[in-house]
């Protein structure tokens, strides 16, 4: 959303994973194509034919044929056995992975058979699949529980962990970004699982607030279309930007621009430097004290990004990039550049949450071989980032560069098979095929979407067809100044490597000297925070709710997989798509460490997932390890409707019966969580800051998961649950207020929950931090969503959604009548 420039910055760095996801088709269509289900079986079919898997010595089951006869029935496929060539202790074992990948949904499926290429060498990007498969899965390391002193917990000794850890990690990207290479930090970090460590998170009711805080709406409409310029060069939109009469090297003041530009990101006019005093233990205990630190209005905390490296040892001022409404020009921007860098090599503790705790079944991860890098820039590298970019960005030529950067990622549709049937692709080519560039004046700009940090976003058209992207277009010598380049990059990075339903498509990305352009798909249908502001009360129904962050839930996922902690989950971040599906935005605060894929394989005799909470039911339903989780049945609600949710429950109690009667060894279970990330930025906005942020304490993926939880809040309540009336206060609620749920609206007992579980203020102990999105999955809440096909539900009816809908088209009837003249 549109907010008032900052000086945060924030890009931490590791090699790339070039990762190729085989991915069902965009959501929203009638069905999933039939030739990718197969493609994802056959890939798995790939991995097994190369896997190898040894069982932990004591931790046997004597299946027997049976067993193996069950399982196949159950699988309706027939399984392999690994052959003993993988590295490893303990004693060959019979584990079906293959029934954890086909139990998984499958776009984690598909996510699944995209590691494969982890271990592709440089240069190999055609490499087989199967040698790819296996050259991934010669590496399956098993961990035997009894020698290396890695009890399970309850002392059932029938643990498996198993690691997928990939043999190499191709860096293609940071080879062709000079500076970034030479500055990495890497730290690297053995974990050992801590299996003594559980503690209970709160899983009672909390006593409720008798008011519900009002909050002032800050809705922001991006849809407003009243200028329009056709075909436009750097200049233009450089001048546009800047606005006449600005310095080049700043984005022009928020104050309505003489020539018709609205909304652009706005230059803070003051520079402040302030003490991080909530780091300060008496920051603590100064509750309710007006926020004297801060000049933004306070009504528009909510809308205060925070994305700053600041070092708290020196007690670092920082800079707050206001994301206030349009109007708030006079807001102040306090401004650091001082940033640090740590990377955590402490073993990370493996803490329960209140429900997986207890569970006899319970496995810990053992890491082996995890690397916890996390490249975070400091001054040094802020000043290299800034020579590094001019070098980058310095070229004279204005033509394109497609994703030419990155190897493993290009405008070439086929890196990104879930995009790859989108017209915008032969569309973009044949631009590249006529002129031999793609470049600024191959768009025609309808609109203006929005104005960010580090760039404002554009409605475009590529002249001569109806293909129409959402245009970042960057001010480098801004970027540069600001020492905002590595944001950029990292962003330009990580849409570079996505390829996921709810995730942007980058179909390129071009530079000039002035300008650095991505062009991403666009999404019509606005954000939910705006769409929140449309509801009744001003929040989502918990059906529409549950929808939403499903979704996102699964963007999250995916992103973990592939190494990136988001760090910014908001509404403001979430649009909506055309199709009512959502599309996370937003990558410039991200940070990018290593993960490493790991199988937990319990060979307690329960095909029952850990129950996350002590009340429970049965959340059979919602795991995406049950195979019959994977019916058909598109274009349906994605929530089982109940006879047959009734139905399915009885014959899935009837298999548990018939496979327990055999000891058949539950399903393994896939996470791929970069749980030793570890960064010490200070970024995101105060009111979804999780509390390990706000006290330096360094951070990691568990960040995603306490936004998440603030996410689910504000989407069912209306407000976030610690706002105060200042950002200080705000961020002291976070750290030391017990969260409250209001009166109302009434939400359900499950939803508040999963919120409960998420908002546990130590992260070890926050839900999902162990195991990621799996376990957030498995919560009530989720129960009867099949995660599998969740982007072929039809979305939920929410009011206002048309509106973004028919934006675009307003637009269009305006601009043939000549009222836009943006630029
Ligand atoms: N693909 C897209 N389709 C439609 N609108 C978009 C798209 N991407 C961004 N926007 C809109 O453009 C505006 C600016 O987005 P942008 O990501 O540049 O800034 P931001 O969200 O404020 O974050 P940041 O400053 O960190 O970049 C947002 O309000 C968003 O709604």
């Amino acid at each position: 959303m549109d907010r008032l420039s900052s000086t945060s910055e924030i890009v931490e760095s590791t090699p790339e994973l070039s990762l190729e996801v085989k991915m069902g088709e965009k959501g929203g269509n009638s069905s999933i194509p039939t030739s990718n289900k197969y493609s994802i079986e056959d890939d798995i079919n790939r991995l097994f034919e190369a896997i190898d898997i040894r069982r932990t010595k004591g931790s046997s089951h004597e299946g027997g044929s049976g067993r193996d006869a069950l399982l196949k029935k159950a699988m309706k496929r027939p399984m392999r056995v690994g052959s003993p060539q993988a590295s490893g202790i303990g004693i060959s074992e019979s584990v079906s992975l293959k029934q954890a990948l086909r139990g998984l949904c499958i776009s984690q499926a598909s996510e699944m058979a995209a590691m494969k290429r982890l271990s592709r060498p440089t240069g190999s990007a055609r490499a087989s699949e199967a040698g790819s498969s296996k050259m991934l899965y010669r590496t399956v390391v098993v961990e035997a529980n009894d020698s290396s002193g890695l009890t399970p917990s309850k002392g059932d000794g029938k643990v498996v962990e198993v690691s997928l850890v990939p043999e190499t990690v191709t860096s293609s990207c940071s080879q062709n970004i000079v500076e970034l290479s030479q500055i990495d930090k890497a730290g690297s970090s053995d974990q050992s699982a801590d299996s003594s460590k559980c503690q209970i998170a709160p899983t009672g009711f909390v006593s409720e607030v008798s008011k519900l805080e009002i909050e002032s709406p800050s809705a922001v409409d991006s849809s407003s279309c009243n200028e329009q310029t056709p075909n436009v060069d750097d200049t233009t939109v450089l001048d546009s930007i800047q606005g006449s009469g600005e310095q080049s090297n700043a984005l022009p003041s928020h104050s309505g621009s003489s020539n018709g530009i609205t909304g652009i990101s706005p230059v803070c006019n003051t520079t402040r430097f302030i003490k991080p005093i909530f780091r300060n233990r008496s920051f603590m205990k100064k509750k309710g004290k007006k926020d004297s630190e801060f000049a933004s209005s306070s009504s528009n905390s909510r809308d205060i990004k925070v994305g700053d490296d600041m070092d708290p040892s020196l007690g670092s001022a920082m800079e707050y990039g206001d994301r206030a409404s349009p109007a708030s020009s006079g807001s102040t921007s306090n401004s650091i550049e001082s940033s640090f860098s740590t990377v955590d090599t402490s073993a990370s503790k493996m803490g329960c949450n209140s429900s997986g705790c207890g569970d006899r079944s319970i496995s810990k991860l053992t890491k082996i071989d995890e690397r916890s890098i996390s490249r975070e820039k400091g001054e040094s590298f802020s000043q290299n980032s800034k020579s590094s970019s001019i070098g980058e960005y310095s070229s004279s030529s204005t033509s394109m560069s497609v994703d030419s950067s990155l190897s493993g990622s290009s405008c070439h549709s086929g890196y990104r098979p879930h995009m790859s049937k989108d017209l915008r692709w032969e569309a973009i080519q044949q631009i590249q095929r006529q002129d031999g560039v793609l470049a600024l004046r191959h768009f025609k700009l309808i609109k203006k979407l929005g104005g960010g940090d580090i760039g404002s976003v554009y409605l475009a058209e590529l002249s001569g067809t109806d293909s129409r992207f959402a245009l970042k277009v960057m001010d480098n010598e801004f970027l540069a100044g600001k020492k905002k380049m590595l944001r950029a990059q990292t962003e330009r990075e990580i849409l570079q490597m996505l390829d996921h339903p709810f995730l942007p498509t980058l179909y390129a990305h071009f530079l000039s000297e002035k300008l650095s352009c991505l062009v991403m798909e666009y999404c019509p249908g606005g954000d939910l925070h705006v769409l929140r502001q449309k509801q009744p009360d001003r929040c989502f129904s918990e059906h529409a709710t549950r929808f939403f962050v499903a979704e996102v839930l699964l963007a999250l996922e995916y992103l973990h997989m592939l190494g990136v902690v988001y760090r910014d989950l908001k509404p403001e971040n979430v649009l909506v798509r055309e199709d009512g599906h959502i599309m996370l935005s937003d990558f410039d605060l991200s940070l990018r460490c290593a993960v490493n894929p790991v199988l937990l394989q319990s060979t307690s005799p329960d095909i029952d997932p850990p129950k996350r909470t002590s009340t429970s039911p049965s959340c059979s339903e919602s795991s995406c390890i049950d195979p019959f989780c994977l019916r058909p049945s598109w274009q349906m609600s994605c929530f089982t409707p109940r006879l047959l949710s009734v139905a399915a429950t009885r014959s899935r109690k009837s298999l548990k019966s018939d496979l327990s009667s055999h000891q058949v060894t539950p399903l393994p279970q896939l996470v791929v969580e970069p749980t030793s990330a570890r960064s010490n930025s200070f970024v995101g906005t105060h009111e979804y800051l999780a509390p390990e942020i706000i006290k330096s304490e360094g951070h990691g993926s568990a960040v995603d998961w306490w936004t998440f939880g603030i996410f689910l809040f504000e989407l069912l309540y209306g407000r976030t649950p610690f706002k105060g009336s200042g950002n200080e206060e705000t961020l002291s609620n976070v750290v030391s207020r017990s969260l409250k749920f209001p009166r109302g609206p009434v939400v359900g007992f499950h939803a508040r929950d999963l919120i409960r579980g998420l908002l546990v203020k130590d992260p070890e102990n926050r839900l999902g931090s162990a195991r990621g999105a799996a376990e957030i999955k498995q919560h009530p809440f989720f129960e009867g969503l099949n995660w599998a096909l969740i982007r072929c539900a039809i979305p939920p009816e929410i009011q206002g959604y048309s509106d973004g809908r028919t934006s675009s088209s307003k637009c269009k009837g305006a601009e043939e009548n000549g009222e836009f003249d943006m630029f």
